[in-house]
This record gives structure tokens, C-alpha cells and sequence, in this order.
């Protein structure tokens, strides 16, 4: 099933009466309103100028700040009050978002209970170019391959809803554009729910079906 759905699709299907699965986020966060809704299977880029609550959007979707007030339904429940392990979450984030203590290889099957993926590691990360730093320690690599295999671990955990905080900065255009190719196919291969905060015109271009642009 091909979740990318277009905009069009989705009009018909409502048109139609069909129920449509999305994320619903309602939230007041410090001074900040949220009222936005995503189809399952839909990318949606968000941009923005610096300061206007991007970062603070997903961190709330993903648990790690808690809301002043407001809900966030996923398949019509709301998963305000879960904790982030329990929300059907998987986030990248700026930075910070390899264990130090651990090699790229343990970083990468953090978060697979049963089976790691290990072919679909592999292929990404011959496809994004770190294939040589599996059996490095975080420390060994640089901005840009702790970047990609950030990326890599957080498409590949099972979770349905992909959160990315600006997942491309430190990468070449080169590389951003095949990190950003990648992204687009494995979030349509596994049907993921996809918000990704670029402030690249061109990301938005390759990656998203809708770019919600935030305002003051
Ligand atoms: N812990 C906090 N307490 C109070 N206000 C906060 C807190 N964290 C962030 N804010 C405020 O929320 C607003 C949004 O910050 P946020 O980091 O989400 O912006 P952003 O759009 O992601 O910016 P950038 O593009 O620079 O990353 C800012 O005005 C910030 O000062």
C-alpha cells in the first residue's frame, strides 16, 4: 500500500465520506498555539523564522516537553499523557542523538525488540555513505555521519509518526540531496507519518507533500 497520499486523493477520500487517519495536535505551549492536522502517510515540511516554536512543536509531539494545555490525537487517541517511550514516536533531533558509550552499530539496534533490520541498515548505510563507520564509536565521526546515522536509526525504528529537527544541516548538497531522497522512499515503503523542520527550500521540494509555514 503506497501511503504517500497526495492532497487530491485526500480530498476525494473525504469527498467520499471515508475516514481519513491522522495526527491531530492541538497545543498551547509557553506562549505558542498549535492547531494542526497530518494524514497518515503524509510529509509535511515546517518552516519558519528562528524563535517561532518549531523545535518546541515536535519536542511536544514527542513527549520530551510537556504542554501548558490542548491534545495530540493519533488514530483518534490521545497520546498527551503518555510518556515519550509509550508515544508511537521516533525523533531526531538537533543533536545529541547518538550514545557515546556505545558504537554505531549498538546506536543503530537501539529501539528494534525483536530482530534488527540488519540487510535494511546496511543497504542505508551504503546509500548515505557511513557504511564504514558501523564499527566506530560516536566520538570517531564527524557532524555530518553522526547526522546520517541519526537519520538512519530513527526511519528504521518501527514507530509510525518520524519527527526530524533540521536532519540534513551539516550534509553537503550532494549528500543532502540523497539523505533526503532516502527519507522520502523509506517513509513511503513503511508508511510513516513524516514532520521535518528545514529551513531548505529544496528539502521541501524533494521530501514533503505540504510545507506548513509558522507563524507569530
Ligand atoms: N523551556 C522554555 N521555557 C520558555 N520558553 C521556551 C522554552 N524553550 C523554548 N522556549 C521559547 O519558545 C520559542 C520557540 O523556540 P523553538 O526552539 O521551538 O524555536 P525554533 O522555531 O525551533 O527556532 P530555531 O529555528 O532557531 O531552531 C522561543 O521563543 C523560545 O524562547
Amino acid at each position: 500500500m503506497s501511503n504517500s497520499l497526495s492532497l487530491s486523493n485526500i480530498a476525494a477520500a473525504t469527498a467520499q465520506g471515508l475516514v481519513i487517519s491522522q495526527l491531530e495536535v492541538y497545543l498551547e505551549q509557553y506562549r505558542l498555539f498549535y492547531d494542526l492536522n497530518i494524514v497518515e502517510g503524509e510529509c509535511l515540511a515546517i518552516q519558519g523564522r528562528s524563535g517561532v516554536g518549531k523545535t518546541t512543536l515536535l519536542q511536544t509531539i514527542a513527549g520530551f516537553e510537556r504542554a501548558k494545555s490542548g491534545a495530540i490525537y493519533w488514530q483518534g487517541q490521545n497520546i498527551l499523557q503518555l510518556a515519550p517511550h509509550e508515544r508511537p514516536v521516533s525523533m531526531l533531533f538537533q543533536e545529541h542523538n547518538l550514545f557515546e558509550h556505545l558504537s554505531v552499530i549498538k546506536n543503530l539496534s537501539l529501539g528494534f525488540a525483536d530482530v534488527l533490520p540488519k540487510e535494511q541498515l546496511i543497504k542505508a548505510a551504503e546509500r548515505l555513505g557511513v557504511y564504514g563507520q558501523l564499527n566506530k564509536m560516536p566520538a570517531e565521526l564527524s557532524g555530518g555521519q553522526r547526522q546520517r546515522i541519526g537519520l538512519i536509526r530513527t526511519l528504521l525504528r518501527p514507530e509510525p509518526i518520524i519527527l526530524l529537527d533540521e536532519p540534513f544541516a551539516e550534509l553537503d548538497s550532494d549528500t543532502r540531496q540523497i539523505a533526503a531522497e532516502w527519507t522520502r522512499e523509506v517513509a513511503q515503503q513503511q508508511g510513516k507519518t513524516l514532520l521535518v523542520v528545514t529551513h531548505q527550500d529544496e528539502d521541501v521540494e524533494r521530501l514533503a507533500d505540504r510545507c506548513l509555514v509558522l507563524g507569530d
